[in-house]
């Protein structure tokens, strides 16, 4: 069986090239990493090594990669050949891969062959549906004809992943646990499954605002909030006990909207919070507080991590001002290299806190929850000022 995955980075190799060769694919990458792409087509193998194994190595071979640059054509080939497509690149990069998709799709549906799955695996609600868009956004395939030769689910993606340089050779560290659950009724065959060892799920929004609002929610807050306390590396901020508390308090808020939400038990969420912040403390594991926070506009839509668990917080009745806290950190986040984080600070400059907080989070000027998100950005600018 053969896959074509775009994106070969800590979770394209360590967490769905693991699962697709333990599978039985063969592998074919599409990334703009042209290091990465020789050192792949030199060894057809990379290594995984695991964390709480004593960084067990294990190999994933039967791997190549092409590039979408300069090999169009060559990756054109390899969609309409492939048993499966996959993508881990970042939801924000979906334009940029869209052209190379859509006509590999278009190439396949030309030459008479079987629809297949596309399956994104990225940090975003609906990342299938906004995939999507992107696709027919290139006017490459009309949405019949998408729907005629894909099936594009979308997915929850939770597994602990890090570059790492080890043997002389590029890596990965992962963690022993994960999680990729995919949206079962998109699937060109909902019984098939495609992917061994994912779990396949008739309602995917249990897990995905679990997953986005608790998880990555929690973790992307400590970090903006990390960010102001002047740490670089989130264990480091994690190891005073009153900012683990914190984290724990953010994440119960989040997670208390989706207990109501979609009935899971207070016990259960509990235990998963708990877990998860284990497993972010595991020792030897560094994290930065930059790869957290990056990104800072795609992490205040009102579709995403922050936003969408305060604002339902706020409907069901619950408390929410240590999101709000954490969202208003968010628009202090500076970081050297980081486009978005600069055109947030260059935004305020121009129209002000006030503009920008509705402007990126959409929430309504001069609501509750608007009102106390400027409240906290006051406090956090004020104590900067005082430093
Ligand atoms: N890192 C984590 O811990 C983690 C965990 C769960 C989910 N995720 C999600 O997984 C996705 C991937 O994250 P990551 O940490 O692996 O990022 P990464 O930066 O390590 O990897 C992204 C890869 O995509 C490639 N890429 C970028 N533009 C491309 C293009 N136009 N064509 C082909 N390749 C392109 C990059 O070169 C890179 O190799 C994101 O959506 C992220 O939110 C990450
Ligand atoms: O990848 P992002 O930028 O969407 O989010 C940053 C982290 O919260 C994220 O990568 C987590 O480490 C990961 O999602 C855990 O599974």
């Amino acid at each position: 069986m053969k896959a074509v995955h775009f994106g070969a980075g800590k979770i394209g190799r360590g967490f769905i090239a693991d699962l697709l060769h333990n599978t039985g694919y063969e592998i074919t990458f599409v990334d703009v990493n042209e290091k990465l792409n020789a050192e792949m087509n030199q060894y057809h193998n990379y290594y995984l090594y695991v964390i709480q194994e004593d960084y067990r190595r294990k190999e994933i071979d039967k791997v190549s990669a092409l590039s979408p640059i300069t090999q169009p054509e060559e990756v054109t080939q390899a969609i309409t050949d492939a048993d499966l497509v996959t993508t881990a690149v970042i939801a924000d990069n979906f334009p940029k891969i869209a052209n190379n998709l859509a006509a590999g799709l278009k190439a396949r549906l030309d030459a008479g062959k079987e629809r297949v799955n596309v399956i994104p695996c990225e940090n975003a609600f609906y990342c299938g549906v906004m995939l999507k868009k992107e696709l027919l956004k290139t006017g490459i395939l009309t949405e019949e004809e998408l729907d005629k030769i894909a099936g594009i689910p979308s997915t929850a993606v939770d597994r602990m992943v890090f570059a790492a340089d080890r043997d002389g050779r590029d890596g990965i560290d992962v963690g022993n646990t994960f999680e990729l659950v995919i949206e079962k009724e998109q699937l060109v065959d909902p019984d098939a499954e495609p992917i061994k060892d994912a779990e396949y799920a008739d309602n995917l929004d249990k897990y995905l605002e679990r997953k986005l609002c608790v998880v990555n929610g929690g973790h992307t807050m400590s970090a903006y909030i990390a960010r102001q306390m002047g740490y670089d590396i989130i264990q480091d901020y994690f190891m005073v006990p009153e900012n683990k508390q914190l984290t724990r308090d953010i994440m119960l808020q989040a997670g208390a909207f989706i207990e109501k939400k979609h009935g899971f038990a207070h016990e259960d969420m509990v235990d998963y919070i708990d877990a998860t912040i284990g497993r972010w403390s595991t020792p030897g594991v560094k994290d930065t507080v930059e790869r957290i926070a990056k990104a800072p506009i795609r992490k205040l839509d009102p579709e995403d991590r922050m936003v969408k668990p305060a604002v339902q917080c706020e409907e069901y009745g619950l408390a929410n001002d240590l999101i709000l806290k954490g969202i208003a950190a968010a628009f202090l986040y500076d970081m050297d290299g980081d486009e978005q984080a600069a055109q947030i600070q260059a935004y305020i400059s121009e129209n002000g806190i006030e503009k920008a907080v509705s402007h990126y989070t959409g929430i309504e000027a001069g609501s509750r929850i608007y009102n106390e998100i400027l409240k906290y950005y006051n406090e956090y600018a004020a104590q900067k000022t005082n430093k």
